[in-house]
């Protein structure tokens, strides 16, 4: 079935005694692009690693394309871009795009890979002579030079400075605009947030949430509501309705809430207040609520 790129059932995955990958679930509809967010640890390496067939689930499924691995591989409908990889010794980038390109039954034209990662300018230079980020870029053109369906990126923007960073999202926009599947790991909030259409929140090798970037930041719950006194009572403000904390700093109050609107038309009602800010919870909440236990928060 092509119109789900991967689908990962009950996935376990063993380093030694480490459950890294913990009974996943994951299916990513083709044409998406998905972001695997969590902490250091939380198992995205290694859900990548036996995504792509390097190496085996110690029980569940995995198929691409609604195959196994290495026949998607085989076909040319996976790139990947995985942390650390090497290069050939002594090869330039243009000869390591041409290598990449050969490996692939429908390769993208060479000019616009080197164009897409950026690397126009460095095509003569030797691959193992390119900095980190550089390198890194490098990287993105061999898993984009087969034009793959799905593009596996683990980490991509490690190392990456913030023009490299910009200029490799609207490269993956693009790309994923051209109907491609995307999905990348990261521990990075807002790369999350901006360029997935949906984020699925790792922790301890466990899915802990899945949606778009808005209903996983909604699993944080609580709205803020920050207000000044302007001389009026604090008493009382733990009671209205839906609150849930009060922060008193000076004459700032910082409330959070389950239900902001009700919250706020109590406030409005009875008490004078100036500068009223309503803000809803960031990812980075509902990334630390859901990723750490209860008693460490
Ligand atoms: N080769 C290995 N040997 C032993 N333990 C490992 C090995 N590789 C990973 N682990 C452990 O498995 C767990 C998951 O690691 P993994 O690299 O998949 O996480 P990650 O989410 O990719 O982390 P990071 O963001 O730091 O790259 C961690 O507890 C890690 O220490």
């Amino acid at each position: 079935m092509d119109d789900i790129a991967v689908r990962l059932a009950g996935l376990t995955r063993h380093h030694g005694p480490v459950r890294a990958v913990d009974g996943l679930d994951l299916t990513v509809e083709a044409g998406s692009t998905v972001a695997l967010l969590g902490p250091n640890g939380a198992g995205k390496t290694t859900t990548i690693s036996v995504l792509l067939g390097l190496s085996p689930p110690d029980s569940g499924s995995v198929s691409l394309f609604g195959g196994p691995p290495a026949d998607a591989v085989r076909a040319g409908r996976v790139g990947a871009m995985l942390q650390g990889a090497g290069f050939v010794g002594g090869a330039t980038v243009r000869e390591l795009v041409d290598l990449a390109r050969a490996l692939c039954p429908r390769p993208l034209d060479a000019a616009r890979i080197l164009d897409l990662a950026g690397l126009t300018g460095l095509a003569g230079r030797r691959a193992d002579r390119l900095s980190g980020g550089e390198a890194q870029r490098a990287r993105f053109a061999f898993a984009l030079a087969g034009q793959p369906d799905l593009l596996v990126l683990d980490e991509p923007t490690t190392g990456l400075d913030v023009d490299a960073r910009r200029a490799f999202w609207t490269a993956i926009r693009r790309y994923a605009e051209d109907g491609h599947t995307v999905l990348f790991s990261t521990h990075q909030l807002h790369e999350a947030d901006e360029y997935a259409d949906r984020v699925v929140l790792l922790s301890a090798g466990r899915s802990v949430a899945d949606g778009t970037p808005a209903q996983v930041r909604a699993l944080a719950g609580a709205h803020t509501v920050a207000f000044d006194l302007a001389g009026g009572p604090v008493e009382g403000l733990d009671r209205l309705p839906a609150v849930r904390s009060v922060r008193v700093s000076g004459d700032r109050v910082v409330l959070t809430t389950e239900d902001a609107d009700a919250t706020v038309l109590a406030l409005a009602t009875g008490r004078g207040f100036r500068r009223l800010e309503v803000a809803a919870p960031g990812l980075e909440a509902a990334f630390h609520a859901l990723t750490t236990p209860s008693k460490e928060r």
